[in-house]
């Protein structure tokens, strides 16, 4: 049966370098078996200081390519883009040299762009090495929102489309997100939050089922990947 590893910290700094140096470990290690390696990332607050501490090492980020879990359909040049961010934060000094992959597609249909991002994920970063989850306090995950109408098909594992279009009800702005097959086909998954409120969310997902209410359950309660969580 898989697992989910927690490790939980008393300090962000201590979480950041467990968690930046456990992802370069990984990043190294598919860099040794195939000459590069893909990491796909996450939006919203959380990750800004482990983008920060990322992008300072040392490492062949020029065989990294870096991809994201999730997007909002909004220009890239506006502060809400995960492509803006990503690119803001984490594309910054020695990580400059990574590659990027956005989902953001200016004159496409979102609904169009769906198929144009699964084609482009499957060719250019698939296998996904390394997946970085965040969480908000619905429980939603990448852009998995709570009791939304393309769940069911974004939950389908034998739905093989990588990305899908979601409207959140409870939250701005049209999404894309990986779905659950493309999240589970990562080699090494990290779930990454940190704040008492979330800690409450989480202990509530890992103790129920219900997967439409809490969609972080998909990829916590599920036996074919071991999952990371690393919190605070
Ligand atoms: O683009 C997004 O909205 C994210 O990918 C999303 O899934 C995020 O991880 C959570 O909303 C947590 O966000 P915070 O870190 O801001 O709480």
């Amino acid at each position: 049966m898989m697992s989910r590893s927690e490790h939980l910290f008393s300090n962000q700094e201590a979480l950041i370098e467990a968690l930046s140096q456990s992802i370069l470990a990984n990043l190294q290690k598919a860099i040794d078996e195939k000459g590069k390696a893909s990491l796909l990332v996450s939006g919203g607050s959380t990750p800004k200081p482990l983008f920060e501490k990322l992008r300072k090492a040392l490492f062949d980020w020029d065989k990294v390519t870096v991809g994201l879990c999730d997007e909002r359909w909004v220009d890239t040049s506006q502060e809400e883009s995960n492509e803006h961010f990503v690119k803001k934060y984490l594309l910054q000094e020695e990580a400059a040299k990574a590659h990027f992959i956005g989902m953001y597609c200016k004159d496409t249909d979102i609904y169009m762009a769906q198929k144009v991002c699964t084609q482009k994920m499957k060719e250019i970063l698939s296998p996904f090495d390394v997946l970085i989850l965040g969480m908000g306090t619905d429980a939603h995950t990448a852009s998995l929102f709570p009791e939304n109408i393309k769940l069911e098909e974004a939950f389908d594992l034998k739905n093989e489309n990588f990305c899908i279009t979601i409207e959140p009800t409870t939250a701005p702005y049209t999404r894309m997100s990986l779905t659950l097959h493309a999240i589970l086909s990562a080699k090494h998954i990290y779930l990454h939050f940190e704040g008492k409120e979330k800690i409450a969310v989480y202990e509530e997902a890992i103790g129920g089922e219900d997967i439409y209410t809490m969609p972080i359950r998909s990829v916590l309660n599920q036996e074919i990947k071991e999952i990371e969580v690393f919190y605070r």
